[in-house]
């Protein structure tokens, strides 16, 4: 019987997929157009990041629109993200004289850090700031509505204000301001998370969708269930077909999906596999964090220095991905137009 360790022998070691995924509503376009309109006055930007993946989760668009403001980058779902995460990513963070914390959107004292940096800020000129306006910005599902409510709790002990939900794109619009602290007073803005309108390397899109940054019914779900299975055999002491209830691991979706479908009775009519359901299931799994704490972006220092050489960080898009960009975010907007008008 193959064991997890030696699995590995026979798994992939690449993961090849040409084909990127593109989820630019004209909701976010807007956000956008409306977090560059009130910059001016916010005090704080909270750029807020999904711990499983620091890389894939830096929006370069939003670094642009932030630009010099003062920044406080957050880490959050740290609880569903293994811990030495934090070492390497502040061993960058460092590199880039930017502040970070780590947080847990379901734990009170991981959210007084984000508190604590504000108050600072608040108390260091209590002229210059009266109250303390913070603008919460970040993608799509990576809990920037839940850090809100948390903060309200911890800092006014009152209930929810900004809604949230585990698809991405509950939060729409920007909300108005939300007070968090009485004294020095601070008060937070909600914005809807954004995408990029093109992600340019088609395994960081699946990263992004795997975590729940976008919409599952846009990007193909056996696509991204087949990446999380060479993933899971990639992380030598994850044993997630015990996990799943299934003999051994494979590297095989197809066999996956069949047994994964049998032991939850995924069955149609006929005993045919309902793949959708087996599919939801797996990819459910891995979200709720069944598997263990697992971070996605390889985050040694030679990967993550390819990473910002050959990200769109460090360079303005060419002309060619501009208009590749331009024609996604056209698409997006005139197919929601299309639902909208129930064409489609
Ligand atoms: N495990 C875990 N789940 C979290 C955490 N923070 C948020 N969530 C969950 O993640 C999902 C998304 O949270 P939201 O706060 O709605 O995220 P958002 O960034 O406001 O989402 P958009 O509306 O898409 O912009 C919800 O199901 C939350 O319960 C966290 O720190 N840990």
């Amino acid at each position: 019987m193959a064991t997890t360790k030696n699995i590995l022998n026979l798994t992939r070691t690449s993961f090849v997929h040409e084909k990127t995924i593109n989820w630019f509503p004209g909701h976010m376009a807007k956000g956008i157009k409306q977090m560059q309109d009130q910059l001016r006055s916010v005090d704080l930007v909270v750029e807020t990041r999904d711990a499983r993946i620091p890389l894939s989760s830096i929006n370069p668009q939003l670094e642009q629109i932030v630009g010099n403001k003062s920044r406080l980058v957050v880490y959050n779902k740290v609880d569903l993200a293994p811990p030495e995460i934090e070492q390497a990513v502040r061993r960058e963070m460092t590199k880039r004289n930017q502040r970070v914390v780590f947080t847990d959107a379901n734990a009170a004292n991981s959210i007084k850090r984000i508190m604590n940096v504000a108050v600072d800020i608040a108390k260091s000129d209590m002229v210059k700031y009266p109250e303390l306006s913070v603008m919460v910005v970040g993608m799509p599902n990576v809990g920037k509505s839940s850090i809100i409510n948390a903060l309200r709790r911890v800092g006014v002990g009152r209930g929810k204000a900004a809604s949230t939900g585990a698809k991405p794109g509950v939060t729409r619009a920007m909300s108005s301001k939300i007070k968090v602290l009485e004294s020095p007073p601070i008060y937070l803005v909600d914005t809807p998370g954004v995408m990029m309108p093109h992600i340019p390397d088609p395994i960081t899109a699946i990263k992004v969708a795997l975590t729940g940054g976008i919409k599952d019914n846009i990007a193909d779900e056996s696509i991204l269930a087949d990446y999380l299975l060479f993933r899971l055999n990639r992380f030598p002491l994850v044993e997630y077909h015990k996990v799943l209830g299934i003999k051994e691991p494979t590297d095989d979706i197809g066999e996956l999906i069949e047994h994964l479908s049998k032991k939850i009775g995924a069955l149609r009519q006929g005993g045919e596999v309902d793949v959708d359901k087996t599919l939801h299931y797996f990819l459910r799994s891995y979200r709720s964090g069944v598997f263990g704490r697992l971070c996605l972006d390889d985050l040694d220092e030679e990967s993550v220095d390819a990473f910002f050489k050959n990200s769109v960080l460090n360079r303005p898009l060419s002309k060619n991905q501009d208009k590749k960009a331009k024609r996604a975010a056209q698409r997006q907007r005139s197919l929601e137009k299309a639902k909208s008008k129930n064409l489609i």
